[in-house]
């Protein structure tokens, strides 16, 4: 199975969960091709296609939004998915497509994966997937036990793809 993913980050903390992705993928036999968003190629015939991202004010990750991400000290290099998506290639039709977001949860939080869902749709590609995982604060960490949900969740990817 080959996998192309692409992630913004602007803390690490989503670069996190894709590295653990990343790495239970490869452990069951992936060739992965893990990108950051800023340098996202288009799709060349993988079999899968992850986009990762940092929840924002309830949705993706925007101009204005790196900026007050960059106040706190982040890098926020562009573009980011929601460009990438916008350009959206039309390569990324023949590829199932799992998208993915860290969240600091709660009431009204809101969710990258869910917009990128959203607009994914609107472009005509349907999501195959879409997982959240949660961050203690606006700079990480992690919450305890999210990178092995991580990895156990590849895992069901791995098992999806081989039966397709
Ligand atoms: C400008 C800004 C707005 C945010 N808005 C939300 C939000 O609406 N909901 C949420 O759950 N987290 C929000 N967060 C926290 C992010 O979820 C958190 O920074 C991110 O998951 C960390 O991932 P990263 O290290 O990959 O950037 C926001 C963070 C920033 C910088």
């Amino acid at each position: 199975m080959n996998v192309l993913m692409i992630v913004e980050s602007c803390f690490g903390n989503t670069a996190e969960v894709a590295g653990a992705i990343a790495a239970a993928l490869r452990a069951g036999g992936a060739q992965v091709r893990l990108v950051q968003a800023d340098a996202a190629p288009a799709p060349a015939g993988e079999d899968l296609v992850m986009i990762g991202a940092p929840t924002h004010n309830m949705g993706l990750p925007n101009p204005a939004s790196r900026s007050q991400a960059e106040a706190k000290g982040a890098r926020a290099p562009l573009p980011g998915v929601g460009e990438w998506i916008d350009a959206r290639p039309r390569s990324l039709d023949a590829a199932r497509v799992v998208v993915f977001s860290t969240v600091t949860g709660g009431f009204m939080s809101g969710s990258a994966s869910k917009q990128m869902a959203k607009r994914l749709r609107r472009h005509g590609v349907q999501e195959a997937e879409r997982e959240d995982f949660r961050v203690l604060g606006t700079t990480g960490p992690l919450a305890d036990g999210e990178l092995e949900r991580a990895g156990r969740w590849a895992e069901t990817m791995l098992a999806a793809v081989g039966a397709d």
